[in-house]
């Protein structure tokens, strides 16, 4: 996958990520678009502060980089509350969790990234935190082993996924608050680019904005890494200036194409009317065909793909659209070329 735009911030060089974090919008007014989630969001913070109440726990869901860890630093933020952060993979066991719930205070956001990869052990151990706010500790091992019930402060748990189809039901079922992010059009995006522009201290112009907007696969966090890049080429081999020139002539670069595809993207359709006549096809025999890793093609590269119209996922399979062909300049078969 091209470095630069990878989406999984872990791939960044510690630069790009003090970088990510000084254009992580603060507070909800610098959060733009997500209209209707946002809507929400407002609301039952403001109801949640008025009664002077924990706000419900609260699961974020979608592709990486639309915001899911924005937001949950401004929810706290907002709150006024305080944060603490982990990922679902880090959660060994259930005492490195009871650690984490004990020292939260009344109010306080826990927020748990990849909460589809907790522990079937340390998930059960949450439901009566989540519940209840009770746990269960474990006191003295062996035939002196009792445990305790502990009451913990009221604390909102926000958990972010983009893998919700991999959440178990019971623990789905404890989210009063269920936000799905979607990704960006061209317009909010360009918004975004123009305001960490002008974070970056980066002339812009609108169109220059709009031109990485529009080609940065509805994400946020690849409009902000495009617009670093196109930064370097316009200081480099332009005036300084990002003008719709200068950013065409990065992001061809760059291998982002005319829509906006990477590398990656025209590989997978490639592959699926090359080596399988345009499907369908499985998603692992896609995977091995194009050397990606299965679950990163069904969370990166797959939504968006089929968001574009690109690709359709059928119960036997991936099966590319008329649309894709015409993208890569081929002829389509149309249905008498598919008989099964
Ligand atoms: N609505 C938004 N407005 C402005 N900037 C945004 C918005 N959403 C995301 N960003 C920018 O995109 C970057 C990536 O967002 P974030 O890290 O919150 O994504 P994520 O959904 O947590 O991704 P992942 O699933 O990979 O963890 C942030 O640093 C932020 O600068
Ligand atoms: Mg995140």
């Amino acid at each position: 996958m091209n470095e630069n735009l990878d989406p999984d911030s872990s791939h960044l060089t510690p630069t790009d990520r003090d970088i990510e974090r000084v254009l992580r919008p603060q507070a909800f007014e610098d959060f733009t678009g997500q209209e209707k989630v946002m809507e929400n969001l407002k609301i039952f913070v403001q109801a949640a502060k008025l009664r002077g109440e924990a706000l419900d726990h609260v699961l974020l869901h979608g592709p990486p980089g639309l915001g899911k860890t924005t937001l949950s630093y401004i929810i706290a933020n907002e709150m006024g509350a305080g944060i603490k952060v982990t990922s679902g993979p880090v959660l060994d066991k259930p005492g490195d969790l009871a650690g984490l719930l004990t020292g939260l205070d009344t109010g306080d956001i826990l927020f748990i990234d990849e909460i589809h990869r907790l522990s079937p052990l340390v998930e059960e151990y949450l439901y009566s935190a989540m519940e209840d706010f009770k746990i269960d500790i474990m006191l003295e091992t062996g035939p002196n082993a009792r445990s305790v019930q502990i009451s913990l402060n009221p604390f909102t748990l926000v958990g972010a996924t983009t893998r919700s189809g991999l959440l178990t039901a019971p623990l789905r079922a404890r989210f009063g608050i269920n936000c799905r992010l979607a990704y960006y059009d061209a317009k909010l995006l360009t918004t975004i680019v123009l305001r960490s522009s002008d974070i970056l201290n980066t002339p812009i112009s609108d169109e220059g904005a709009y031109e990485i907007a529009r080609r940065s696969r509805g994400t946020p966090r690849i409009a902000n890494a495009l617009l670093r890049r196109t930064r370097d080429f316009a200081q480099i081999k332009g005036t300084g200036n990002i003008d719709p020139e200068i950013a065409n002539y990065a992001l061809n670069a760059l291998n982002v194409d005319e829509h906006g595809l990477d590398e990656m993207d025209n590989k997978i359709l490639m592959t699926i009317i090359d080596k399988f006549k345009g499907g369908p096809v499985g998603l692992k025999t896609i995977a091995t065909a194009v050397g990606e890793d299965e679950g990163t093609i069904e969370e990166v590269y797959e939504p968006f793909l089929i968001q574009e119209g690109y690709i359709m996922r059928t119960s036997r399979g991936r099966e590319v659209t008329e649309a894709a062909y015409k993208h890569l300049n081929k002829n389509f078969p149309g249905q008498t070329g598919k008989l099964f």
